[in-house]
């Protein structure tokens, strides 16, 4: 193995199994080795465990999250952890359908542009079911909706793309967003409620399972500790973090390959992995709860709220039962980035102030806490909801491939055979890392138990 002389780490620790990462997966995996006796290090570079799941407490005592929060439609694994860390899930409430509002006024669901608009998504979705055509793996998203004829159908194709997927329209292929569609079972069930990819959410926030998982694992968990490198031989691999040398037989990776990517491996990954870490980009996204003491518009509207105007954005309501109101504020692609040029105080009025118009009450102004996250800008996911594959691309489709490289494992939703991109993938992707881990032990056990002495 090669090291560089320089920056020598002051410690140097020892394990059986060095885990990159303190998301869920991570988490699972760690947990998984950890509870069949298999001693386990887990390494996180930021000063939280968690990734792109994060919890907080609301002025008003209410848990809400600001990372991955929904238990879709058979996330079984996912309501299984819940239950199991005794965390309470609840059924969303079901809008009628979403209130459409551009150029400040409300679109109805039968004006010409919003029949062209389901329309293209009718037959995108049967395009994604039969096999999209060949040209779409050099035609962008954006390039394609340039052929829409109104801009109001073109609008909100956009805002509904970005907000299911959070990827740049001019970065997303055809060929890309209509295997997205097919693999998650169609647009509108990727941003839907009842049977869709939103059914359910957690009182104690989703954040709060992988707290809990954290701490099960105490001090095997150690935050602010970077990887920087990680050097492998037949004997085992070699991590580093700027302040520690971390020696194990093998290593879980779970960052998705765009943030691995700044990982340096020695000897190189092969040209497969590395063609991923190069073809994908992570989503950006900005999200934002404002909580109320009570869900007040309920009393004059029942819906789900998508904005065209200005950064495009979706609205749900997320308020937990008997409990405060909670409106959930999603901005994705280039439009989670333009909220990036205001301070916080601007953000709020850009969300805010369409909100109160079309629910028709200033209040919505006065929300008891306020609570953010632009996910693009955390150094450490560095995006969300997911990695995605640039246009051009024929890499980075879920699910990405997971096949060890040497002493290597792959973790992370994005490597997950059923929902990858989703918290039910992380976890799957976790447990199935750390099968992979325990099995290549028992072998090696079996083989030195074999050999003459
Ligand atoms: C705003 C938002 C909303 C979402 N909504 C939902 C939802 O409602 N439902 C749902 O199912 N999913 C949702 N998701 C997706 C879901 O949160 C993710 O799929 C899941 O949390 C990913 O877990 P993971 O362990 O695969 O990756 P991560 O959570 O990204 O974990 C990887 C970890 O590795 C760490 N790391 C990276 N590089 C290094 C390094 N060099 N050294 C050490 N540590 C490193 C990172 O800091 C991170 O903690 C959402 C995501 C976002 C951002």
């Amino acid at each position: 193995m090669v090291h560089s002389p320089n920056d020598k780490p002051a410690t140097t620790l020892d394990t059986s199994v060095a885990v990159v990462g303190a998301g869920m997966s991570g988490l699972i995996a760690a947990r998984a080795l950890h509870r069949q006796g298999i001693d386990v290090l887990v390494l996180e570079s930021a000063d939280r465990t968690g990734g792109r799941m994060m919890a907080e407490t609301s002025a008003l005592g209410s848990r809400l999250d600001l990372g991955g929060q929904w238990v879709g439609h058979g996330h079984h694994r996912f309501s299984a952890l819940a239950a199991e860390l005794g965390a309470t899930v609840f059924p969303m409430r079901t809008p009628k359908r979403p209130i459409v509002v551009g150029d400040a006024r409300t679109i109805s669901a039968v004006s010409p542009s919003m029949l062209t608009a389901a329309a293209i998504l009718l037959a995108w979705e049967i395009r994604a079911k039969r096999g999209a055509p060949t040209r779409w793996n050099s035609t962008t998203v954006q390039e394609w909706l340039r052929k829409v004829p109104t801009v109001e159908a073109r609008r909100l194709l956009e805002v509904l793309v970005e907000v299911s997927t959070t990827a740049d329209l001019d970065r997303l292929s055809m060929d890309a967003l209509a295997k997205m569609i097919h693999y998650q079972g169609g647009l509108s069930t990727m941003l839907s409620t009842n049977g869709g990819a939103q059914e359910s959410l957690i009182i104690e926030g989703a954040g709060t399972l992988t707290d809990k998982i954290a701490a099960e694992l105490g001090p095997r968990v150690l935050t602010s500790s970077r990887v920087t490198s990680i050097s492998r031989d037949d004997k085992g691999v070699v991590l580093r973090t700027p302040s520690t040398l971390i020696r194990a037989s093998k290593a879980i990776v779970s960052a998705p390959p765009p943030v691995s990517a700044k990982i340096v491996f020695d000897p190189p990954l092969p040209a497969g992995r590395r063609r991923l870490e190069q073809d994908m980009y992570m989503g950006s996204v900005y999200k934002a709860v404002a909580v109320y003491a009570h869900p007040f518009w309920r009393a004059t509207t029942d819906a789900e709220f998508m904005f065209l105007d200005g950064p495009g954005f979706a609205v749900f309501d997320t308020s937990p039962p008997g409990g405060p109101g909670h409106m959930c504020v999603l901005v994705g692609g280039r439009d989670a980035r333009e909220l990036d040029r205001l301070d916080e105080a601007g953000r709020r009025q850009a969300v805010l102030g369409p909100l109160a118009a079309a629910v028709g009450s200033a209040e919505i102004l006065q929300p008891a806490s306020w609570h953010e996250k632009s996910w693009h800008l955390d150094e450490h996911a560095c995006g969300g909801y997911s990695a995605l594959p640039s246009a051009g691309s024929t890499e980075g489709i879920f699910p990405l491939p997971s096949d060890p490289i040497d002493n290597i494992h792959w973790a992370g939703t994005e490597t997950a055979s059923e929902h990858a991109g989703y918290i039910e993938g992380a976890i799957e992707s976790g447990e199935r890392a750390a099968r992979e881990v325990a099995e290549a032990f028992r072998r090696d056990t079996a083989a030195h138990r074999r050999s003459p002495r």
